[in-house]
């Protein structure tokens, strides 16, 4: 016997609960699988734990620089591991629970909990249970990476998940992967006090972003005693008497880096291996990732996947957006579209790098005539006044059309001074109109008007 359901939601991420109360909503019965925690990555084990975290990390950098500020503060200083990551957990559970109870709360909605896999294009199997829908919404999401690299079965090393149940600040932390999760967890343990080297295959860390972007980040890292090693080929792992190897065959230092933890931070995978979409009939990339078109929609009539299994985005706000996408266009007589996204996001070392739409190295690769322009942060009064001068702000613009392609502001407050930028790019004006906004001083955004007021040709 199967139960059948106007609509089923598989994953409670990013996207899913949120499709469940529209639909929910409209009228529909709605079934919503979730095989672990409710909230998925970003509230589990992402998100939500680690900028936690960088808030502790950040008080344990400030308080060691209180007498720059003029504060005296007596005593030792020391880090309480558990009680940071208690602090982080207790963010995770608030969150997890307020989605719990949301979800308790919608009317017509049924949460099946445990492993969902299709038998057919309308069947799913949840251990002994069958159920069935005529639309069936992916939102499974992603886990680390662990590549098949020489050594790893040999040794324990830690991922996203594991890394929050550490009690204890790892006397040296090897970071493989020199990106999104290995830098922020790189500043957060340097400042908790760990020997900390990150590894990163490529010549260049953050490797997405510009050069200028890159180069600032590692200085800033280096310069709070960070070790970059950079275009590591060859990395292999090897137990050792006294730690974890890592070999690391770069140009320059030394061939193998002993360290007591080894974090890989090499990337995601999507949950889609053990989905049964062949039963399904979906298509899959070669990564995995569910293949959807400009909707959202997969190549089988009546599934959409939503979120970082469609390989579309890899944040929570593209997730989000995902569902409101799909929403819009089935409740609303919306014609929304994925390409019409302009992606921001935010790399959260401290100081955080807010970035929205294009390089400048991709605005370049695009042909269009430019306009640059770029400015220290030890020219933006309120970063001098704070003391966190590190970094730049940058801005590239068409200068045929006038629209910014896209911008960067590396330096304190940059994910939220972006927003500006952000808003201005959506509501498609030409930069001249920030020129005419009076903004509050003493701000970050203060100094959009001058950046774009000293737009350049490139
Ligand atoms: C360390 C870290 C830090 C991050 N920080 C940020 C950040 O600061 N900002 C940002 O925007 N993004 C951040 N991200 C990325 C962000 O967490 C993800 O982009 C986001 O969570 C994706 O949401 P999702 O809904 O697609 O999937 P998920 O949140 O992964 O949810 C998928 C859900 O589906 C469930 N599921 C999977 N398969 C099945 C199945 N077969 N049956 C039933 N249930 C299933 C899973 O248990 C999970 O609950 C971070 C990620 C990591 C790892
Ligand atoms: N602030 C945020 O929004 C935030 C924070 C953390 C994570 N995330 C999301 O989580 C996802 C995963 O982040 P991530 O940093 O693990 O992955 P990533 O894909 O962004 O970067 C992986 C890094 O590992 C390097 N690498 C790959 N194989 C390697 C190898 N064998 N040896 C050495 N280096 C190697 C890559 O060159 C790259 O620099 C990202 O897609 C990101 O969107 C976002």
């Amino acid at each position: 016997m199967s139960r059948r359901f106007d609509a089923i939601i598989i994953g409670a991420g990013q996207a899913g609960p949120s499709l469940a109360a529209r639909l929910t909503g409209a009228g529909m019965t709605v079934a919503l699988v979730e095989r672990h925690f409710f909230g998925g990555t970003c509230v589990n084990t992402g998100c939500m734990p680690t900028k936690t975290l960088v808030a502790s990390a950040r008080v344990a950098h400030q308080v060691q620089r209180a007498a720059e500020y003029g504060v005296v503060v007596h005593g030792d200083i020391g880090i309480d591991l558990p009680r940071a990551m208690a602090r982080a957990h207790k963010v995770t559970e608030t969150s997890r629970g307020n989605i719990e109870r949301w979800l308790g709360s919608m009317e017509r909605l049924t949460v099946l909990r445990g492993h969902a896999r299709f038998g057919r294009a309308d069947t799913l199997r949840i251990d002994d249970e069958v159920i069935t829908a005529p639309r069936i919404f992916l939102n499974v999401g992603g886990r680390a990476l662990v590549p098949e690299m020489p050594g790893v079965g040999a040794i324990d090393y830690l991922t996203n998940t594991s890394i929050l149940q550490l009690d204890v600040v790892p006397k040296h932390l090897a970071i493989v992967g020199g990106s999104y999760i290995g830098l922020e967890y790189a500043q957060m343990f340097r400042r908790f006090g760990a020997e900390v080297t990150i590894v990163e295959r490529l010549p260049r860390l953050i490797a997405r972003e510009d050069e200028d972007v890159s180069t600032t980040i590692r200085e800033i890292l280096e310069a709070e005693g960070i070790t970059v090693r950079t275009n590591a080929e060859c990395i292999a792992f090897a137990a050792r008497p006294n730690g974890i190897g890592v070999q690391v065959d770069c140009t320059s230092g030394s061939p193998e880096v002993i360290a007591s933890h080894v974090l890989l931070a090499v990337g995601r995978r999507p949950n889609t291996d053990d989905l049964g979409l062949e039963h399904a009939g979906v298509t899959t990339d070669q990564h995995g990732y569910v293949v959807v078109d400009d909707t959202l929609a997969t190549n089988v009539p009546g599934i959409w996947a939503m979120g970082d299994c469609n390989g579309r985005g890899a944040f929570t706000h593209t997730a989000y957006n995902d569902y409101e996408i799909i929403a819009a266009n089935l409740l609303d007589g919306g014609q929304r579209r994925v390409s019409s996204r302009i992606l921001g996001y935010a790399l959260y070392t401290d100081p955080p790098l807010g970035r929205v739409g294009m390089t400048e190295t991709q605005a370049r690769a695009s042909g269009k005539p430019l306009l640059v322009s770029k400015r220290p942060m030890t020219r933006v009064g309120r970063a001098v006044e704070r003391d966190e001068t590190q970094g730049f702000m940058k801005v590239v613009a068409d200068a045929e059309t006038h629209r910014i392609l896209g911008a960067a502001i590396l330096g304190v407050s940059g994910d939220e001074a972006i927003h500006g930028v952000l808003d201005l790019m959506n509501a498609d004006q030409p930069y001249e109109t920030l020129q005419w906004a009076v903004p509050i001083h003493p701000t970050v955004s203060e100094l959009l008007p001058t950046l774009v007021g000293d737009l350049k040709p490139a």
